[in-house]
């Protein structure tokens, strides 16, 4: 007696709906898979498009057209089951079990044998040597007998090619609590089949093992579970559960029940409502439980085997770049494949369910009739598309019948009048993944071969393919890859602009042409700042000579000035971690050795001392010796703006240990030197200036990252060159491998030519909702990015400082730039920023641009993370304050510093 759930188990795939005549009518009309020529068995997702139609057609139907009605006749009936006989059935070794073996592989009796051969099913039969199945063939042609004579004629029958279905080696899991005689029939009912047997004994081993098999791709295709007694096993909850477990939804599962329990429906529909396939009464005989079982192959393991074919076929449909639609007799639509999609240019879920007339102008009784009398239609049939416009297609319409003799679906596939595809080239091209990634060149494994004449190409792209390489960025194009092959036409075309722009070099690198042209200040300042020095040596002048900067010999010469005990530096550095800070009052007041005394104050008050473990005195010899490689004759770029950095740098990481984002000791320190060790020896030239003028330095860098790889190596350089002044002594070599490391990455970060694509990569893990531990990053690459968002932050921090600093900062900016210019000029050079020139140039326009193109968006998203409001504050009020001065023709250096109250003491660094 059996009672057989509905096929529930097989929803889930598009095949889900196909009902079995549906199944076997699909042999007659596929073929799609081959015209597409893509791997579309290496893809299953995405064909389930909704359809109910077990029903192809591509570009085979052209072809296919005359004999499209034959194709509907009833398929061959199978020729009836070949008897098995007694000796036949003696492969009964085959089982491979795993799992308490010894208990399973007793071959059976003789006398077993004989009982249980009468009228079991075929499979088996014909010598089948144990542990080999037969040829693929045999089950997927003769459904109903697989002697190879049988499947010889068959497929001489056979009008067109039908794909084969997977044959593998049937697994079966049997979950038995006891290993009693219900168990060994059932196990030799199995072998008898040639099942591969694993036997497991209790829940949490079936688990494991169906998990194992998953991991490996070695999947069970039937789990017979014990449920005579929910004591030993409670077989409802292991059918729950499987059907939980990853790639189990369509395993076939069988439950072996009391015979009582035939007498109560209740018990049985509680384990077909658990997921289980078919319930079968305990038996001890062999023959009984061997037809069950042979049934069960039959009615569920094979459809299943069949329909994960339709799949592949959904798939090559999906990805056919003709374009097929298939509607249901009363032509709604109820199939359209990607490219319907794209011609229509709506997405599918504007398309499925929709009345034909719908999207055709033309009138469509003629089909409808014919489709009736089953007729074929093929003619030119005017299409509209979502913006209304009509196109003239050639459209042919093969009738289907699914079941009966009467069409139940129509097929439409189009093509252009005239057979050009120009149309549907201007629309939105097929997904395919973008060239070069390895994606690519996996879904494209058939075009290689095709493609790739000489073999030499094709050795070395399988090599490729094989590569365990993959950069993050393939990952990406591969996700997004994927997302394309199930989204609307819409969202696929947005997809491919967002490809077309991962594909490009320097993703993060900013765009001039975002910059507003007419605004010649920023286009001259930001793209100074923001590009590298290559744009201007094609203007490099012949006759521009080799200049020294810097004086690098300074070194033996550097004595630590006296620190002195002044009452009125010691209140100023009170003050020394307030964002209002006067730097410029402390510049005066050390005799411009802001840098000695406000780094040993931040020294002091972040411990570095105890961190590096070094004498207070070496770290301040380190300062004056750094501090006297600044070039005092740089107005902005000399050690007040490294002490200036230096204590935002300390600001910052008060701040963030108030928030509990506390950086560790050694961080601080190597932050806090970066920070005064930033600009060293800074020539006051801009690095575009030192390639043009073909300086040393530029040669040694090889014109990229000039100064900012000139500041860290001269950094170490000095540091390390005098025991007296250097602080990392007493690191052990992996304390000092890893300092050295984060101050050079700090140091190159200030370098604004890679501006965005810092701002970019902190904004996306820290502007994220998620906590940036939870993100593809490690804690230590989420601390790099913090770490240089921090010091660029401190670096450019100026326009947001209270307004007198802000204005005094610019024009110590300024004063550089008008320099970098008039030498430019005098020594014939190209101008790097020709705006910069002192007789014309509007101070505030210069100051807005920075602000809107490049401090604004940095210091909001600084402020997002740490929490400091203060810095927009400041900043909106010194950018109000440009505006107010450009709009008053205030625009010179002179006119703004005759508006403002005196800051310190003007150096001859900062008249
Ligand atoms: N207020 C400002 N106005 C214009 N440019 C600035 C200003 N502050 C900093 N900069 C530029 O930003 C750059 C940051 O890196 P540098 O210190 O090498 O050089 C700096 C200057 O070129």
């Amino acid at each position: 007696m059996i009672i057989s759930s509905q096929p529930a188990n097989l929803s889930g795939t598009s095949s889900a709906h196909m009902s079995e005549e549906g199944v076997e009518s699909d042999c007659s009309c596929v073929g799609v898979a081959v015209a597409v020529g893509e791997s579309a068995a290496t893809t299953t997702a995405g064909a389930g498009t909704g359809a109910g139609v077990g029903l192809m057609m591509g570009r085979a139907a052209r072809q296919m057209q005359t004999h499209a009605m034959e194709a509907e006749k009833p398929p061959t009936p199978p020729p009836p089951p070949t008897p098995a006989t007694a000796t036949t059935t003696t492969t009964t070794t085959a089982a491979k079990t795993t799992t308490h073996r010894a208990s399973l592989t007793r071959p059976a009796s003789e006398s077993e044998l004989l009982v249980g051969t009468g009228t079991s099913g075929t499979s088996s039969s014909g010598g089948g040597r144990p542990g080999h199945r037969k040829s693929s063939l045999a089950l997927a042609l003769t459904p109903e007998d697989d002697s190879m004579d049988v499947y010889q004629r068959n497929l001489m029958d056979l009008k067109y090619p039908t794909v084969l279905p997977p044959n593998p080696q049937l697994k079966a899991l049997l979950v038995f609590h006891k290993s009693d005689s219900i168990c060994e029939v059932v196990t030799l009912a199995c072998q008898r089949h040639q099942l591969d047997v694993t036997l497991v004994k209790s829940k949490e081993e079936a688990l494991e093992t169906l998990h194992k098999s998953y991991a490996t791709a070695q999947c069970y295709h039937l789990i017979i579970i014990d449920a005579r007694s929910t004591k030993g096993l409670d077989a409802e909850h292991i059918a729950r559960t499987i059907r939980h477990t990853h790639g189990h939804h369509l395993t076939t599962i069988i439950a072996v029940c009391k015979k009582s329990f035939f007498e109560k429906d209740d018990a049985l529909i509680a384990l077909l409502d658990a997921g289980v396939n078919r319930c079968i009464a305990e038996t001890t005989n062999l023959t009984l439980c061997s037809v069950e079982l042979k049934q069960i192959l039959h009615s569920i393991i094979r459809p299943h085997n069949v329909m994960s074919t339709q799949q592949a076929l959904y798939t090559a449909l999906h990805r056919l770049k003709e374009v097929v639609l298939i509607t249901d007799d009363v032509l709604r639509i109820q199939y359209a494949n990607r490219a319907t999609e794209r011609l229509l240019n709506m997405r599918l879920d504007e398309i499925i369910s929709k009345p034909l007339g719908d999207i055709f102008v033309s009138d469509l009784s003629t089909i409808s009739e014919q489709g009736k009398s089953i007729k074929e239609f093929d003619g030119i049939l005017m299409v509209r598309r979502k913006n209304q416009e009509s196109i003239p297609m050639h459209v042919r319409v093969v009738p289907v019948a699914c079941i009966g003799s009467a069409p139940t679906h129509l097929i439409f596939n189009f093509d252009i009048p005239g057979g050009g595809m120009d149309f549907i080239a201007t629309l939105p091209q097929p997904k395919e993944a973008p060239r070069g990634s390895l994606h690519s060149v996996r879904r494209c494994s058939f075009d290689v071969r095709s493609i790739a004449s000489d073999g030499l190409r094709r050795t070395s792209l399988a090599k490729l393919t094989s590569l365990p390489l993959e950069a993050p960025i393939t990952k990406i194009i591969n996700l997004l890859s994927q997302v394309q092959e199930n989204c609307s036409a819409d969202e696929a075309r947005l997809i491919d602009k967002v490809l077309d722009f991962l594909k490009r070099e320097g993703l993060y690198s900013p765009q001039m042409k975002e910059i507003r042209t007419d605004d010649p200040i920023a286009t001259d300042l930001i793209g100074a700042l923001l590009t590298g020095p290559s744009v201007y040596s094609s203007r490099r002048s012949s006759n521009d000579s080799i200049i020294r900067t810097g004086n690098s010999t300074r070194t033996a010469t550097i004595v630590p000035a006296k620190m002195k005990a002044n009452p009125i530096i010691m209140e100023l550095l009170e003050e020394s971690l307030k964002w209002d800070f006067d730097i410029f009052k402390l510049e005066e007041i050390t005799d411009y050795h802001p840098l000695l005394y406000l780094g040993m104050e931040m020294f002091r008050r972040f411990d570095v001392f105890a961190t590096l473990n070094i004498d207070e005195n070496v770290c301040k010899a380190w300062l004056a010796v750094i501090e006297a490689h600044y070039h005092k004759s740089n107005t902005y770029h000399n050690s007040t703006h490294a002490a200036d950095v230096m204590q935002a740098t300390g600001a910052f990481i008060t701040q963030l240990a108030s928030k509990d984002m506390v950086m560790d000791r050694m961080d601080e320190a190597t932050a806090l030197i970066a920070a005064a060790a930033h600009d060293v020896d800074h020539p006051g030239r801009s690095s575009a200036f030192l390639c043009n003028s073909n300086n040393p330095l530029a040669i040694l860098y090889n014109d990229l990252t000039v100064l900012e790889s000139h500041h860290a190596a001269i950094t170490f350089k000095l540091t390390l060159g005098d025991d007296k002044i250097n602080i990392f002594k007493n690191l052990d070599k992996e304390t000092y491998k890893s300092a050295r490391s984060t101050i050079i990455d700090m140091i190159l970060a200030t370098e604004m030519t890679r501006h965005f694509e810092h701002l970019a990569k902190f904004v996306s893990v820290f502007g994220n909702e998620m906590e940036p531990r939870e993100l593809v990053q490690s804690e230590e690459e989420t601390s790099i990015l913090m770490r240089r968002m921090l010091i660029k932050v401190a670096d450019v921090s100026n326009p947001a400082r209270p307004m007198q600093y802000c204005i005094e900062w610019a024009r110590r900016i300024a004063e550089e730039y008008f320099m970098q210019t008039d030498e430019e000029k005098q020594r014939h050079m190209p101008i790097v920023m020709p705006m910069f020139d002192r007789a014309t140039c509007s101070i505030p326009k210069s100051q807005i641009g920075f602000i809107e193109y490049i401090i604004q968006d940095m210091m909001h998203a600084w402020d997002g993370f740490i929490d400091m409001p203060e810095l927009i504050t400041c900043m909106q009020i010194n950018y109000s304050q440009w505006k107010k001065y450009d709009e008053q023709g205030v625009n010179t250096l002179a006119d703004i510093m005759a508006k403002q109250p005196p800051v310190g003491n003007k150096s001859s660094s900062s008249k």
